[in-house]
C-alpha cells in the first residue's frame, strides 16, 4: 500500500553551537493522521516542529511538507501552528486576533468571516470575541490559540501541546477537533507530555530522545499487541507450567494465580483451551494493556533527556 507523505524529512539535523538539538531526524507523517511526537524534555521536538515551519534552518539535512522543500510560500498557508508558548497580542480582541491571523495566510474576506465565526463557536469563545486578550484566562487563550491555528483551514496542523491549561471539557473539545480534522484528511502532528490523551486520540507515535527516533508505533497496534495476562486457576502443575511455558512467558505462578506476558493477546483462547484441556480449572483470564506510559519509560528510559 502507497501512502502520501505530508511531512518527510531526511536526517534533519539542528546543532546550536556545541548542543545537538536534533540529530539525523528521519520520519515520515502521512496524509489524514494523528501523529504524536513524543520524547522527554529537550528532546529536540520543538526544534524539529520549528525547522519543519520554516521558523528555524537545519544544520544539515532535508525536510519536505506536501512534497514541497521547507519554507515555501505556497505550503505557508496549508500550515497551522499552535506553539506551546505563544505571545499573544494582547491589545487585540479575539475576533481581531483571528481576523489578523487569517489575513496572514491571505484568504478571502467572506471565507474569513465564515470561518472565524465557525471556530469562535467551536471553542466556545464566541460570547467573549470582542473582549481584548489581555482579559482572558489561560485556557481561553489556549482556545483561541487553537482556533487561530485552525481558521485558514490548514491541511497540516502543528500543535504543541494544545491541551495544557485546559479544564475537561477543553481537553476533550481539542480531542474531538482532531478527530473532526482526521476525518477531513487533514494531518495533525501533535507534540504532548499528556500520554493518557495521546494513547486516546493518535494513530501513530515516534519517540524521540536526544534528537533522535527511538521508536515509531503504531497504535492499533499497540492495543492488540504485547499484553501483561492474570489468570486465576487451579490445578495448575508442574507440567502444565512447562507446556504453558511453550507458548508465552510466565513471569509468576503462586498457588492459584498465574502472571503471564504475552506477545499477542490472539493467544489467549489457545492458552485458555490449553488449560482446560488439561484439567485446569480456570477463573479468570484479565489482560492488562501496556501503556503508553510504560511503554515510554520502556523505550526512553527513567533517567529523562536531560
Ligand atoms: N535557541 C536555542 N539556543 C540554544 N539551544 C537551544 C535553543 N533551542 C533549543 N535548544 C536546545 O536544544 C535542545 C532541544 O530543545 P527543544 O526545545 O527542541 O526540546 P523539546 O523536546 O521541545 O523539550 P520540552 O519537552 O522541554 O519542551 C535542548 O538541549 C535545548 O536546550
Amino acid at each position: 500500500m502507497t501512502h502520501s507523505y505530508t511531512i518527510e524529512t531526511f536526517a534533519l539535523c539542528k546543532e546550536y553551537g556545541s548542543t545537538v538539538a536534533v540529530k539525523g531526524l528521519s520520519l515520515g507523517v502521512r496524509q489524514g493522521e494523528i501523529f504524536g511526537f513524543l520524547g522527554p524534555n529537550g528532546a529536540g521536538k520543538t526544534t524539529s516542529i520549528k525547522m519543519l515551519l520554516g521558523l528555524t534552518a537545519p544544520t544539515s539535512g532535508s525536510a519536505k511538507l506536501f512534497n514541497q522543500p521547507l519554507g515555501s510560500d505556497e505550503n505557508r498557508a496549508r500550515v497551522g501552528f499552535l506553539p506551546e508558548h505563544f505571545r499573544f497580542p494582547t491589545w487585540l480582541t479575539g475576533q481581531e486576533f483571528l481576523q489578523f491571523s487569517g489575513q496572514l495566510c491571505k484568504i478571502k474576506r467572506a471565507t474569513l468571516e465564515k470561518n472565524m465565526a465557525c471556530w469562535l463557536d467551536r471553542v466556545g469563545l464566541s460570547e467573549f470575541q470582542h473582549a481584548q486578550l489581555r482579559t482572558y484566562s489561560k485556557g481561553m487563550l489556549q482556545r483561541i490559540g487553537l482556533a487561530q491555528a485552525l481558521v485558514h483551514d490548514p491541511q497540516l496542523v502543528f500543535l504543541d501541546e494544545p491541551t495544557s491549561g485546559l479544564d475537561p471539557v477543553g481537553r476533550r473539545m481539542v480531542r474531538d477537533i482532531m478527530a473532526d480534522l482526521r476525518e477531513q484528511g487533514k494531518t495533525v502532528f501533535l507534540n504532548s507530555h499528556l500520554l493518557s490523551e495521546v494513547e486516546i486520540i493518535c494513530d501513530r507515535v515516534a519517540f524521540i530522545k536526544h534528537g533522535e527516533v527511538l521508536r515509531i508505533e503504531t497504535m492499533s497496534e499497540l492495543n492488540q499487541g504485547a499484553a501483561r495476562v492474570q489468570i486465576q486457576a487451579q490445578g495448575c502443575n508442574a507440567e502444565v507450567l512447562a507446556g504453558l511455558s511453550r507458548r508465552c512467558q510466565v513471569l509468576a505462578a503462586q498457588d492459584s494465580h498465574l502472571t503471564l506476558s504475552v506477545a499477542d493477546l490472539e493467544t489467549l483462547p489457545e492458552i485458555n483451551r490449553y488449560l482446560l484441556e488439561n484439567g485446569v480449572r480456570v477463573y479468570s483470564i484479565t489482560p492488562e494493556k501496556i501503556s503508553l506510559e510504560d511503554l515510554f519509560l520502556q523505550i526512553v528510559g527513567t533517567d529523562g533527556g536531560l
